[in-house]
């Protein structure tokens, strides 16, 4: 690995000191004999002032390099109240690595071009922010996780059955039998509190959704607990200390990253603390209608009811108790009321919505094989999965977060494609 200083950590108390730095041409001017190179890195940025009469070679050579071009770059470092970050390197050496005469990204580029370069559009510092940004949270739900005791486990991501409604299932082949991706861990996660109790994974979940909205992607980062002896009333206990910390920490070390979206508009950010606001589907319902919003009770809320719903809060929040029917076959009858399930989402302010889908399971075999049937499965498909109601059954609760659907509302981006190193959609599979 090279010797080199990183961008960010040239500071003016470093005056007269030597440094080598390695990065990409970020900016590029010229001024009468002086040549300034804005280097970039993944730390950030610093100046590099060219002057023939410090360097004639260094002077030539920066003058040729093109913006993107992979170089390094050796000087002397001197404080610059005018430079961006108050610093400059007076440089007398640049070895370039790989010179670009055109990079492909220019100011104008349209957001489907962007797509298409998605390889190139990393190199962006904004875009790195966005991975830093949800490095970050993924670095605090661990330390969370962690902390709290809960064992990561590995999931299958081959499987041979639907975990949320059989039309999103993406099918392969699978030597001489039918194999689908997975669309949530959570039966695996089940099987394992039987010997672990509390349990998390991070794997790729997968939806052949052809809805084509901001919020959907058909490969998504999908973060799952599940916790044997956990209530409804538990696991959102759990939601909430887990998505707070994961924001506060993030909040303290990327807030430069946060502000880059956000500016200093962080206050919903700093509102995710516990309790969190909690309403039944019932209110959710009245506020929709008190707003205008056609909609009747039984219906299923989508991304304009949640939009509109979110208006009314300035911090995430549970809606819980949705109707049975609207809601997946593992989830648990409200003993209180047979017409609806012991489920609830996590909502998150300023129009994003839906964060995180949780609930109690079904944890009785006979309720679980009717509700199989119900939906028009066949229990024989899940036989595995119900001998977990037969060999010492407890009460049991999980929830799945989406992890690009966090960072788009963190960082308040305008579609969650932005949210992922290589987004999938139904029509971007490239690069
Ligand atoms: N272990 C569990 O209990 C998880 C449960 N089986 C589950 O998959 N619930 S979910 O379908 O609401 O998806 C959970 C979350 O996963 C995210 N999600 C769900 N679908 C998507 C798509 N298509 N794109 C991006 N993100 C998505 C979204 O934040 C949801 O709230
Ligand atoms: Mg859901």
């Amino acid at each position: 690995m090279i010797d080199k200083v990183y961008c960010a950590d040239v500071t003016p108390e470093m005056e007269g000191k030597r440094v080598k730095l390695a990065g990409w041409v970020y900016r590029k001017r010229e001024v009468g004999k002086k040549v300034f190179i804005v280097l970039r890195d993944s730390s950030g940025i610093v100046q590099t002032v060219f002057k023939k009469e410090l360097s004639e070679e260094a002077y030539a050579e920066a003058k040729k390099v093109g913006i993107e071009s992979s170089v390094i770059i050796e000087g002397t470092v001197k404080a610059d109240p005018r430079a961006p970050t108050g610093v400059e390197v007076q440089a007398d050496r640049i070895e370039v690595i790989q010179n670009v005469d055109f990079f492909p990204i220019t100011k104008d580029a349209s957001e489907e071009f962007l797509l298409d370069v998605r390889h190139l559009h990393l190199h962006s510092p904004k875009v790195a922010a966005v991975m830093k940004v949800k490095a970050t949270l993924m670095q605090a739900a661990r330390e969370w996780l962690t902390q709290d005791g809960w064992y990561e486990v590995f999931p299958p991501i081959l499987v041979t059955g639907a975990v949320e409604g059989g039309a999103t299932l993406f099918k392969l082949k699978y030597f001489d039998k039918t194999a689908y991706l997975s669309q949530s861990a959570q039966l695996y996660l089940e099987a394992a509190i039987f010997g672990l109790e509390k349990v998390w994974s991070l794997t790729p979940s997968f939806r052949a959704e052809k809805s084509r909205t901001r919020r959907h992607l058909t490969e998504f980062w999908h973060l799952e607990l599940e916790a044997a002896w956990m209530d409804l009333w538990d696991i959102m206990k759990v939601e909430e200390e887990l998505v707070s910390y994961m924001v506060q920490r993030t909040l303290e070390l990327r807030k430069k990253e946060i502000e880059l979206y956000r500016k200093d508009d962080i206050k919903t950010l700093k509102n995710a603390v516990p309790p969190f606001p909690r309403i039944s589907y019932d209110e959710a319902i009245d506020i929709l209608q008190s707003k205008g919003v056609q909609i009747e009770w039984g219906e299923d809320m989508g991304a304009d009811e949640e939009r509109i719903l979110t208006q009314e809060f300035e911090a995430p929040f549970f809606v819980y108790g949705y109707p049975k029917h609207i809601k997946a076959f593992y989830m648990k009858e409200d003993p209180s009321d047979p017409r609806k399930v012991l489920a609830a989402d996590m909502l998150a302010p300023e129009g994003y919505g839906e964060i995180i889908g949780g609930s109690q399971r079904e944890d009785s075999y006979d309720k679980l094989v009717q509700r199989i049937l119900e939906e028009g499965m066949k229990p024989e498909d899940y036989e595995w999965y119900l001998d977990l109601r037969k060999y010492g059954s407890v009460p049991h609760s999980g929830f799945g977060l989406g992890l690009e659907r966090l960072v788009a509302w963190v960082l308040k981006l305008d579609h969650v494609r932005w949210a992922t190193l290589f987004p999938r959609t139904p029509s971007r599979l490239y690069p």
